[in-house]
């Protein structure tokens, strides 16, 4: 079952997912020492940290961070999504931010070696020499584009299809830059917490049709973590055409 929560504005909103990372991330450090989070790039790290960064309460000292995808340019590059995550968040919090535990990509890689090198990374936090199928974020926040891709998993590509790898490049991204990676769907799908942050009048037709029509297949329809849960945290802008009986409060 997906939850859809609404909020009046983005700095609502922001509280929200606030709370909502901070329990998580309690509950995971109480029961594996550590939080293991992906995040994404675009609109997401501006409305995740807004509220975030200046929270007392988490232990970021526990924090492994990845990039649910990643760009392949310089990570001083504007389209970086490692450097949008360090300038909203990394940067505040420099000084409890382990060293280390920040898995930015190997820009200097091809497409197809920065994905091999990635898996690597998330094989030494993940795997520690045991055979695991997929690694289990403790909790994936994904963005959603105007056309419902999530991650640079874009509609009708075929990525899409993908059933054995972590990690998988991409080198036609209908989306500007062409050359990408991303975490693959079986991954996303299992994740023990899985959250899309969206806001916007732009996003409302694709809210919409997210929600109400799962026939379509849209990327972001394609995620529903096998034993774990999925929000959606949207503003009412974005929710402005959804049908107000899918929505549910929020409660922690
Ligand atoms: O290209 C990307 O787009 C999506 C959605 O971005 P948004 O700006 O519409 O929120 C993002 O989630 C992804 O990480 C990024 O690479």
């Amino acid at each position: 079952m997906t939850a859809v929560h609404a909020f009046s504005s983005t700095d609502q909103l922001s509280q929200a997912l606030d709370q909502y990372v901070e329990k998580l991330s309690a509950e995971a450090v109480a029961k594996h020492d550590r939080f293991t989070i992906a995040i994404s790039g675009g609109s997401l790290p501006k409305l995740l940290s807004a509220t975030l960064k200046h929270n007392p309460r988490i232990d970021f000292t526990k924090w492994q961070i990845f990039f649910v995808d990643e760009r392949c340019v310089p990570l001083d590059h504007e389209d970086s999504n490692y450097l949008e995550v360090k300038k909203q968040l990394l940067d505040a919090l420099a000084e409890q931010i382990q060293p280390g535990s920040v898995h930015a990509i190997n820009p200097s890689l091809s497409p197809e070696d920065a994905a091999e090198d990635y898996m690597d990374q998330l094989m030494h936090v993940f795997a520690a020499g045991d055979a695991v199928k997929f690694p289990v974020f403790d909790l994936i926040l994904l963005g959603m584009g105007p056309d419902g891709h999530t991650a640079s998993l874009f509609p009708g590509h075929e990525l899409l299809g993908e059933t054995i790898e972590w990690v998988s490049p991409i080198v036609d991204s209908p989306k500007p830059p062409k050359e990408r990676i991303t975490l693959t769907l079986p991954v996303l799908n299992h994740a023990h917490h899985v959250a899309f942050v969206t806001a916007g009048e732009g996003k409302q037709d694709m809210v919409k049709k997210i929600i109400e029509q799962p026939e379509l297949g849209l990327p972001c329809q394609l995620v529903h973590p096998s034993s774990g849960t999925a929000s959606w945290f949207i503003d009412t802008a974005a929710a402005g055409k959804l049908d107000p009986s899918r929505l549910s409060e929020f409660t922690q």
